[in-house]
């Protein structure tokens, strides 16, 4: 894999870009970026992880891999723009949600094509991802992707179906973590604490938790219930919880973003 080509510059190809060339998976030299319009945004990649800015469409015909990176409303736009450069071997990852391996056939003619859903912890070495391919992937080309993916975080390979249910849970995750972390940090203000206080305790509390589900293996209600003293402060936060519907709040926000996937795989 020589040249690779991110079609699409916002914050996942970032997150990608960071990820390889930090873990130094993917020599920054080989990587190129192009987008739509936002040349700023091309020259802040360019100054800040030494990629490649793509200089003309001419150039797609040398790339070896090309990742779609740009959102489900824009593929259509972007196929258009770049399916007259591509030359028949080049390999399509794509990280679009919802947008079928199908669809980018139908789009940029029968070649290899992968379809992963990674998350933002890809920048840092950690993203949880879901891959599917098609059936042009080669065993090796499938190990090389793996081996990408292994390098920033955990990679699971699924059904295209169940890429929806990957999207719901693990792509759009960190974002409903980040929400809860809002609503947490506001608490803690009120309580009077200093914002870095409350951070730096819940970070440390979330990054403790995640450490014990995968150290202790205990399923999470056991070791819910180590932290819930009868009578006690958290058995009053979890009622609190379930009369506020917490677990159908949850319910409703996967099956949203899941029913939304399938919904933008039919262009929706
Ligand atoms: N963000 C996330 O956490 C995750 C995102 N994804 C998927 O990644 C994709 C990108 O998301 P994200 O990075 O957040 O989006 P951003 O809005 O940050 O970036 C989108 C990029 O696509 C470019 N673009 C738009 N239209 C075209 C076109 N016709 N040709 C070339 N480039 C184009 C934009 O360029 P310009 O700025 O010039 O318009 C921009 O660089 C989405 O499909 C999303 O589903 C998957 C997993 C997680
Ligand atoms: O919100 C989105 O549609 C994308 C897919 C997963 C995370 N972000």
């Amino acid at each position: 894999m020589q040249k690779i080509l991110f079609v699409g510059a916002g914050s996942m190809a970032e997150a990608l870009i960071h990820g390889w060339v930090e873990e130094e998976v993917v020599p920054a030299h080989q990587l190129y970026v192009t987008n739509r319009s936002n040349n700023e945004r091309l020259e802040y990649l360019q100054n800040q992880y030494g990629v490649n800015i793509l200089k003309e469409h001419n150039e797609i015909y040398n790339m070896d891999l090309i990742i779609l990176a740009m959102k489900p409303k824009d593929v259509k736009a972007a196929f258009d723009t770049i399916k007259s450069f591509i030359k028949p071997e080049t390999a399509i990852l794509s990280v679009v949600a919802g947008i079928a391996i199908e669809t980018i056939e139908q789009g940029l003619g029968s070649r290899p094509i992968a379809r992963v859903m990674p998350n933002t912890s890809a920048a840092i070495g950690m993203s949880a991802s879901g891959i599917s391919f098609n059936e042009q992937v080669t065993q090796e080309l499938k190990t090389l992707y793996l081996q990408m993916l292994e390098a920033i975080g955990i990679v699971i390979e699924v059904d295209e179906d169940k890429l929806h249910a990957i999207t719901a849970l693990s792509g759009s995750g960190p974002a409903y973590l980040y929400y809860l972390l809002e609503a947490w940090e506001s608490v803690g203000l009120e309580f009077g604490l200093s914002k870095e206080v409350v951070r730096k305790l819940m970070v440390q509390t979330i990054a403790g938790s995640a450490a014990m589900l995968q150290s202790v293996k205990e399923e999470p209600d056991v070791l819910r219930r180590k932290v819930t003293s009868p009578g006690g402060t958290t058995e009053a936060g979890i009622r609190a919880l379930e009369n506020n519907h917490f677990t159908e709040a949850i319910s409703a926000c996967i099956k949203s973003a899941e029913a939304r996937s399938r919904e933008l795989a039919k262009g929706e």
